[in-house]
């Protein structure tokens, strides 16, 4: 494996898939792809830059820019990029890695990269904030392109964002390319991107519902948790109110807000309207009259999964390891039924194998227990139309929204049928009145197909 010490949450992912692979029958039928891991596990370069700009306050600041290119047999690397005060290369490599198999589980031709700035950009201005973009890209513009390297938004890069560091690529390579994804609508945005990853965990979610009761239930009544506020979290939360759910909790890196009758979709869009100022949720629901009368309860420095009371769906939608051992168990205890990241590895190890044992103790085979989505195939609805929008892109056309959102529909239930469907194939499990893994479904798909791509062309051989 190609961890280097110190690289804590790198180690954790690749130990997710290839626990997966192994507790499988995939190496025993198909020995050949175990000579793959320790191929795809380091990436195919990996580029480190010196960012530097100038402050608001008239003063220098530096910053270590990252670009990880890990693999590029499905297609040109794609993968977002996250301004935040944590990014590091173990963060990097662990995204980029999740990102190969997650961008296989599209059916797209995609590769799997990350980068990213290790900067806060909460209080700077928005000319600051251009100011960094274009720092940023001045660099990065070297090693990108439209048949090459493709990045996107994540944490701490929007709509706002992007625009910027498309602007910046265009001035220094003079030419107008599909280089970013989730741009603006009216400059070669997609339909439906900014919804997309929120939307599609949503869909996804619903698959699972609708295949474990045998299509007898949906999201409508269902208690749902949610963490995070800002993008997956906000779309999230919308589609479920939608489709008639109670979602009853939001949170920031400050705290968490829970309602016992529901966060309405009005106090969502003031979230959403406030977070681009970089307002914490404290003062989101003291300022905006959408809290006025329908009141929540804020816990400070809480995340919520303890808080929620009894709760039916639980999704995950801000950070890494953001569900610990005695969260899963308190979630289980509430009464949970599903859990679907629409962060990347929200769940520590500890949380996966307690909702994995849960699925395993199930009784009887219409009494299914605790089902678990793992972020690579419940997230991947953002980097799904990404690819339309590439593919809008290189046709010059923009496709409707209903167009997208029945593709993004179509693209999550093939990958939770595929999923599913391999999960069995490979299955070394006892308990044959279990729902089959999805963890284990979607770490098999996403390298079978990766796997099957680099021996094609010789990136790893007999
Ligand atoms: N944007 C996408 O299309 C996309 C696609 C797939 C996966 N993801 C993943 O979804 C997650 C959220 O991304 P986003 O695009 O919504 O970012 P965002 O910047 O819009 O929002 C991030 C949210 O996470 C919260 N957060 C950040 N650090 C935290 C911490 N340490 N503790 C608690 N909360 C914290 C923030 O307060 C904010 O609410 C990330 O794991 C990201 O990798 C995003």
């Amino acid at each position: 494996m190609s961890a280097q010490p110190y690289e804590p949450e790198f180690q954790q992912a690749y130990n997710e898939v290839v626990s997966s692979l192994r507790e499988s029958t995939l190496f025993e039928k198909h020995p050949k792809y175990e000579k793959v891991l320790p191929v795809v596990s380091v990436p195919e370069r990996i580029i480190q830059f010196r960012v530097t700009w100038e402050n608001d306050k008239g003063e220098q600041e530096v910053a270590p820019g990252f670009r990880v290119q890990y693999n590029s047999a499905k297609g040109p690397y794609k993968g977002g990029l996250r301004f935040h005060p944590t990014v590091n290369l173990s963060i990097l490599k662990f995204l980029g890695f999740e990102q190969i198999f997650k961008n296989a589980l599209t059916g797209q031709a995609l590769g799997g990269g990350k980068g990213g700035l290790c900067v806060d950009l909460k209080g700077r201005s928005n000319n600051e904030i251009r100011r960094i973009c274009y720092a940023f890209m001045r660099e990065l513009s070297r090693h990108i392109g439209q048949d090459t390297d493709v990045p996107a938004g994540d944490i701490g890069v929007g709509g706002r964002e992007v625009g910027y560091l498309f602007g910046a690529y265009k001035s220094y390579k003079n030419s107008w390319e599909g280089v970013l994804t989730g741009k603006g609508l009216n400059w070669g945005g997609s339909l439906i991107r900014p919804e997309a990853t929120g939307y599609g965990l949503v869909y996804y979610t619903q698959a699972m519902i609708d295949y474990a009761t045998k299509g007898k239930e949906s999201f409508a009544g269902k208690r749902v948790a949610i963490s995070g506020s800002g993008n997956v979290a906000q779309f999230a939360a919308l589609k479920v109110i939608e489709l008639g759910g109670t979602v009853v909790s939001l949170s920031d890196s400050k705290g968490a807000i829970i309602s016992d009758a529901g966060i309405t979709a009005e106090q969502v869009q003031a979230i959403s309207e406030a977070k681009i100022n970089f307002k914490s949720l404290e003062q989101i629901i003291g300022e905006y009259s959408a809290f006025a009368e329908n009141k929540v309860k804020y816990l400070a420095g809480a995340r919520p999964w303890v808080h929620v009371g009894k709760v039916d769906v639980a999704l995950p939608c801000a950070t890494q390891n953001e569900v610990s051992g005695e969260e899963a168990k308190a979630l289980v205890a509430a009464g949970v039924k599903f859990v679907a990241e629409g962060s990347n590895m929200g769940s520590t190890q500890e949380a996966i194998q307690v909702f994995e044992g849960e699925r395993l103790s199930t009784k009887s085979a219409s009494e299914p227990a605790v089902w678990y989505a793992p972020g690579k195939a419940s997230n991947m609805g953002g980097v799904a139309v990404s690819g339309l929008e590439m593919a809008q892109n290189s046709q010059r056309m923009t496709w409707s929204r209903e167009q997208v959102d029945q593709e993004l529909k179509k693209i999550m239930v093939n990958c939770f049928n595929d999923s599913l469907e391999t999960a069995r194939e490979y299955s070394n499990e006892d308990n044959k009145d279990a729902l089959p893994s999805l963890v284990k479904g979607a770490n098999l798909v996403g390298f079978i197909r990766v796997a099957d791509a680099m021996f094609d062309q010789g990136d790893v051989w007999e």
